[in-house]
């Protein structure tokens, strides 16, 4: 007998549509997008520059309000599932304050949630083994590499355990060997705690590597232009990117985006 899951999809978005007002005018950020995302998902968001990831992300942390369509987080509006801490947001920069050493950082917002202070220690603690930083809490930021700085930041997005976590780039600015060491790194936090991650990325291979789905967007105004499933075996790892499988799913995003740039 199949079974049927009762549960809503944790992200679901429809005929999204997100436009700007400018100067003279408007800008369409995001156009008629719909997505609907269950949990346990790798998603990457990938597309030429100024087609929207950034909007779409946006959107679904409640930063800035549609101006048409849908979009629930685990069956809650945005806004709800904000105040039930629901995801956790990893930037391009790590923005880390450089006056709070690193376990300090971490512990940050459940400080402003006024957890107690044993309770955000060890919490903080234990988000600082699972990046492997556990022997650098007392480090500042500024001692640290860009990558380990960007392990903090993921650290301290999962301070609240969400079942979501987005992700802007987090690792744009990185050398190739550490940011390939850090997919690793992040497919191994994926696989142990189970959480939907939703990336954004300008790599087709760093969409492939990690996803489990790589949803395509167009240039300006931006739309799905096509959802590919990355049906590599799990655990990835080095050998993954030397696959033909791996080639061939690149070959077809890149056609994807080719299309939606002309
Ligand atoms: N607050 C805003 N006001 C006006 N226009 C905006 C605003 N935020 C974004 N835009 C415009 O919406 C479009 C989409 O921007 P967005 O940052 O989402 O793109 P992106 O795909 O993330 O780009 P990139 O890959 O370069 O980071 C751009 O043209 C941008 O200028």
């Amino acid at each position: 007998m199949t079974q049927v899951s009762t549960k809503p999809p944790i992200v679901s978005i429809r005929d999204l549509q997100m436009v700007f007002p400018v100067p003279g005018g408007q800008t369409v950020a995001l156009k008629d997008a719909t997505l609907s995302i269950e949990q346990g998902e790798f998603i990457s968001l990938i597309g030429p520059s100024g087609c929207g990831k950034t909007t779409l992300l946006r959107l679904l942390a409640d930063l800035v309000q549609p101006t048409g369509g849908e979009l629930l987080i685990a069956g809650q509006a945005p806004s709800v599932a904000r105040q039930n801490r629901q995801y956790g947001y990893v930037f391009q920069a790590p923005a880390l304050m450089e006056w709070r050493n690193v376990l300090q950082n971490v512990m940050l917002p459940l400080q402003l949630m006024n957890h107690p202070v044993a309770t955000r220690q060890a919490r903080a603690r234990e988000m600082l083994k699972l990046v492997g930083l556990e022997k650098f809490e007392r480090s500042y930021p500024w001692q640290l590499s860009g990558g380990m700085q960007q392990r903090v930041s993921i650290a301290r997005a999962l301070a609240f355990d969400p079942p979501l976590l987005f992700m802007d780039e987090p690792f744009g600015a990185l050398d190739e060997i550490t940011r390939e060491n850090l997919n690793l790194e992040l497919l191994r936090l994926w696989r142990e705690t189970g959480k939907t991650v939703i990336f954004v990325t300008h790599s087709i291979p760093e969409a492939v590597f990690l996803s489990t789905r790589v949803v395509v967007m167009t240039a300006r105004p931006g739309k799905i232009e096509g959802i590919v499933k990355v049906d590599l075996p799990q655990p990835r790892s080095d050998e993954t990117r030397e696959s033909v499988r791996f080639f061939e799913i690149a070959t077809e995003i890149r056609e994807l985006l080719k299309k939606g740039h002309a």
